[in-house]
């Protein structure tokens, strides 16, 4: 019951999450923080992760803790074997780093956002569960490292939404790490390209590209997930799980070995006033395409 209420007091704050009383029951443990909402089917051994915070999902350090605890708690959870990653923010799936976070403020705020950045990525390409992301929005930038980080990822068909490491347009770099990630999902020549140009493509178009697997209706992004879940953790998790780790490791050790000096390299780079300029316009030019 507690549970039910816990998330009932979710969905009036926020008036979109689509789940009727009926589908809630004690069988689907959930956990309503305040960023994310965590739902674990048991029988089936599969959560749910929604990033639910409103308006653009965007990577704050207060997000980024929380994912990284709530994906932990999961990893430890012996009735756990795969978890979907997806928005409850309606168009977004995540803008990306939270640009708030790298302006204006001091090289140990800096550092404590960049060091929670890194332990977001650690943990989701490291997961021993099985990861899909299920896109159902715009997916910029750390958006599209998330997606990336997954092992499958299925995209709403929707022609306004876009996916891809854009940092180059916003006059950041991204990191050696970020670049290992997408160069493994859609190889070096396809990557050059994308990190120079700072491209977002179309859903069709990461269809085409490979950052994405599967293009699916936006209403059917969830089931489609569902399914994926299924036929994967038909594999035997042990031979699943090493086959994982063989291709990842190498690119999860260069991170490990360099954490430290990613960090100092992140706050040199990002203190430098010409980049504080950078990111300060591009919230300007964020504020005024609004209006
Ligand atoms: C030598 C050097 C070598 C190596 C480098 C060393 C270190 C590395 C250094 C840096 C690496 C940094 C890596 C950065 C990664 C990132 O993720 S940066 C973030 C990039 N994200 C984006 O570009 C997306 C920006 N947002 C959008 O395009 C749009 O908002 C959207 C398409 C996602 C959604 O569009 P709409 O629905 O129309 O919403 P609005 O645009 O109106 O936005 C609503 C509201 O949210 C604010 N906002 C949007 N995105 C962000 C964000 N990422 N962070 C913070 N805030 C964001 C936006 O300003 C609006 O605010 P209000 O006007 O309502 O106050």
């Amino acid at each position: 019951m507690m549970i039910l209420s816990r998330l009932l007091g979710c969905q009036e704050q926020l008036g979109f999450l689509h789940q009727s009383k009926e589908e809630l029951t004690d069988s689907h443990p959930v956990v309503c923080n305040r960023n994310i909402l965590v739902e674990l089917e048991e029988g089936v051994g599969v959560a749910v992760m929604k990033m639910k915070s409103p308006p653009v999902n965007s990577l704050s350090l207060d997000f980024l803790t929380e994912f990284s605890i709530s994906l932990e708690k999961l990893e430890n959870d012996r009735g756990c074997r795969g978890v979907i990653l997806t928005s409850a923010v309606p168009k977004i799936f995540s803008a990306g780093l939270d640009i708030k976070e790298m302006c204006g403020k001091s090289a140990e705020h800096y550092a404590e956002f960049w060091r929670a950045v890194q332990e977001m990525w650690l943990k989701l390409y490291k997961s021993n569960m099985v990861t899909i992301a299920a896109i159902n929005g715009n997916c910029p930038a750390g958006g599209c490292l998330m997606a990336v980080s997954c092992d499958y990822r299925i995209m709403a068909e929707n022609p306004k939404y876009s996916i891809g490491l854009n940092e180059t347009q916003l006059g950041i770099v991204a990191p050696f790490w970020f670049k290992d990630t997408i160069a493994n999902t859609i190889g070096h020549r396809a990557t050059e390209r994308s990190l120079q140009l700072g491209l977002l493509y179309s859903a069709s178009d990461a269809l085409k590209i490979g950052i994405v697997d599967e293009l699916v209706p936006e209403e059917k992004v969830l089931n489609a997930a569902a399914a994926t879940m299924s036929q994967w953790l038909a594999i035997p998790d042990y031979a699943r799980q090493i086959s994982k780790s063989m291709m990842r490791k190498p690119t999860l050790d260069r991170l490990l070995t360099h954490r430290e000096s990613d960090i100092q390299n992140f706050v040199s780079f990002v203190t430098k006033d010409s980049i504080q300029k950078s990111l300060q316009t591009y919230m300007e030019s964020l504020k005024q395409r609004k209006g």
